[in-house]
């Protein structure tokens, strides 16, 4: 078995993963049967079965799989990956999947297999409902949020852990494929010509650009605290009663509201889509609600759960100074609404869809509910100073 050895990387095969597993001794190593099972747009992922018991082997390739070797990638997102998950693990231990074995050199992330969970994102495409799903997400970014904040940390600590997740690989896709490119007549962009009237408004608003570009700098240059980067509905895998996120690859330090927005979006899409989706309109009303109620429940948990660390775990002198942690909540809010609406447009006409909306069969509502999108999304950008309450930002995704 060379993989180990060797020291250096090598993309891995079937049997490669089998012997890695074999050699680590994390499970039975007796005929271990693999596949690889990743769906999404960057890595591979292999299950590795053995007669009782199963693994998950996650790899980075050096490139993004979604295009190919044209667009190289740093390895260095395994680390950021597995570090990410292990840091969260100290404070949601029970919100994301135990990680077993991680190698740098060869951009491994050995952990937990949640194949007993469902991605989220399928199971709401289903219409399948999440009691505890708002809660866990709530309580996820508002507890990875504080324990890696000023709030928190040593201001040398909190510097220190800056420069360990210094991701500018990963944050760079993320500045130019939510931030800038859907702005533009960029050659990233992917829509239907019937869109295209709607993709124009978009380039040609001067208000919007210039509203995404002020979301974009905060992006680059507010370094608050530890996010997952990337917390879409197919990095959230769902059971009744457990939820569990993965994929942190794009964590690094940036603006608090950000995981809170690319959530909100998501479940946003989500909700458009269910015009197609259930299309019995009693049963789609009141799953469309239950999924505002996402929205709202997952905003109230965290600043609760946010606001209650502040007041009993604080080392900050300034924490308890009136007015000082309800600024931090409404700039955190403001800007989740703001991100959730480039998210929006980004999921619409930019390099990476999502199946909520491209799975609709019927070209004519597909294009329906994107132009609903592009409105929504650009409508929360615009407004978001203006929005003052989570009942006010779900009643603006009701009237969409
Ligand atoms: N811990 C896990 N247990 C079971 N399946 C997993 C696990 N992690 C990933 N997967 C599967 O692999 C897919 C892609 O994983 P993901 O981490 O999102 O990869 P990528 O970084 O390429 O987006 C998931 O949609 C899921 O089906
Ligand atoms: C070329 S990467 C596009 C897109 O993919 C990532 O998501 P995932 O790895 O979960 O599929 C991320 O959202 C990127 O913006």
């Amino acid at each position: 078995m060379t993989v180990l050895t060797e020291n250096t990387y090598k993309p891995l095969t079937n049997e490669d993963a089998a012997a890695l597993v074999r050699k680590l001794k994390l499970i039975d190593g007796h005929d271990l049967a693999v596949s690889e099972i990743g769906d999404g747009n960057l890595n591979l992922v292999f299950r590795v079965q053995s007669s009782t018991e199963s693994i998950i082997v996650k790899q980075a390739l050096p490139y993004a799989k979604v295009v190919g070797e044209s667009w190289p990638l740093t390895l260095d997102r395994a680390r950021i990956e597995s570090e990410a998950l292990i840091l969260a693990a100290k404070y949601v231990p029970d919100l994301v999947p135990k990680v077993l074995y991680s190698d740098s050199t060869l951009a491994v992330t050995i952990m937990e297999d949640l194949s007993d969970h469902s991605i989220l994102r399928k199971s709401l495409i289903e219409g399948t409902a999440f009691s505890k799903l708002a809660a866990h997400i709530g309580q996820f970014t508002a507890r990875t949020a504080f324990y890696t904040s000023d709030f928190y940390l040593h201001p040398f600590e909190k510097k220190k852990l800056v420069q360990h997740f210094s991701n500018p690989e990963l944050c760079k896709i993320t500045e130019d494929l939510v931030f800038t490119d859907p702005f533009f007549d960029h050659d990233t962009n992917e829509f239907s010509s019937a869109l295209k009237p709607d993709v124009e408004k978009i380039w040609n608003d001067e208000l919007l650009k210039k509203e995404a570009a002020t979301l974009k700098y905060q992006f680059l240059t507010q370094a608050e605290v530890l996010l997952h980067g990337d917390l879409h509905t197919g990095s959230i895998f769902v059971t009744e009663k457990s939820t569990k996120v993965i994929d942190p690859e794009f964590a690094f330090y940036g603006p608090i509201g950000f995981d809170l927005g690319q959530f909100f979006a998501n479940i946003a899409l989500n909700y458009l889509s269910q015009h197609h989706h259930s299309s019995e309109p009693f049963n789609r009303k009141e799953t469309q609600e239950t999924l505002l109620t996402v929205i709202q429940e997952t905003w109230t948990v965290f600043q609760n759960e946010f606001t209650r660390l502040v007041h009993e775990e604080s080392k900050e002198v300034f924490a308890r100074t009136p007015g000082v942690l309800q600024n931090v909540l409404e700039k955190t809010f403001i800007d989740s609404v703001g991100f959730a609406g480039c998210e929006i447009i980004r999921r619409t006409i930019g390099l990476a869809h999502v199946a909520d909306l491209d799975s609709i069969p019927c070209e004519d509502v597909q294009l329906f509910l994107k132009k609903k999108a592009l409105h929504l999304g650009t409508s929360l950008i615009k407004s978001r100073k203006s929005i003052s309450s989570i009942e006010q930002f779900t009643s603006i995704i009701r009237g969409a």
